[in-house]
């Protein structure tokens, strides 16, 4: 399938979800100074042939404008003659696309992802059981313990992305990157988004857990 085999109507629907999801996310500040990039595919899809619109580099997210989001394929290139760029961070998206298969993908800069990814940087996951939110990334059996992955943060996208391949987990439908934010996917728009406000509630608590005394003996 070439890109202008997809139909009008189902890039419309991308760019509309990929607006209203900007919206939303700007509105709770999970894009300050311009970081954050979203991606919605669009199409069929092989490993090696697919396409997804995505942000733009470098755009205040808390506005709408025309320039907003542009079409690309598996390598990242523009779909059409554009003079926008696509995030710098497409590569990642292109990725995680080629190993899921996956519909949607979010990336967010917040206090917590980065705390926590600093904190267990080192062992390379995040762990996280008992919280009920985890069923929100759709791992339904009792009491899991999951690990979240965490990548380097390489100034080199290119680098980051080589990671992926071996670091992702089928179950676990997010990866942090250390210092820096968090990628969620999911099969669709609103798949995605459930998990990232999953994963975002897991942080918090998890860096909450840490800042409370010890219980008194009773
Ligand atoms: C302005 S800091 C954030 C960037 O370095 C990057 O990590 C990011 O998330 C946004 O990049 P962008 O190219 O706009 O998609
Ligand atoms: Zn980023």
């Amino acid at each position: 399938m070439t890109f202008s085999d997809i139909s009008l109507e189902e890039k419309q629907k991308a760019l509309g979800e990929l607006r209203n999801i900007k919206e939303q996310f700007a509105a709770r500040g999970w894009f300050p100074g311009t970081s954050g990039n979203l991606s919605v595919r669009v199409g069929a899809f092989t490993p090696d042939r697919f396409h997804f619109a995505v942000t733009s580099s470098g755009k205040d997210k808390s506005v709408h404008t025309p320039e907003d989001f542009l079409f690309v394929d598996a390598n990242g290139e523009a779909c059409e003659t554009t003079a926008l760029k696509p995030s710098a961070e497409t590569l990642i998206h292109a990725k995680i696309y080629r190993m899921t298969g996956c519909g949607a993908i979010f990336h967010v800069h917040t206090v917590y992802n980065n705390l926590i990814s600093e904190y267990y940087g080192d062992e390379g996951y995040v762990p996280a059981q008992g919280i009920e939110l985890i069923k929100g990334l759709g791992i339904w059996e009792e009491n899991a313990a999951i690990r979240i992955p965490v990548l380097p943060n390489y100034a080199d996208i290119p680098s980051i992305a080589k990671l992926i391949p071996g670091t992702l987990k089928p179950e676990i439908p997010g990866i942090l990157l250390r210092n820096h934010g968090i990628y969620a996917w999911g099969a669709n728009a609103f798949e995605a988004k459930r998990h990232l406000e999953a994963f975002e509630f897991i942080f918090e608590v998890l860096y909450r857990s840490l800042l409370l005394p010890p219980r008194p003996h009773s």
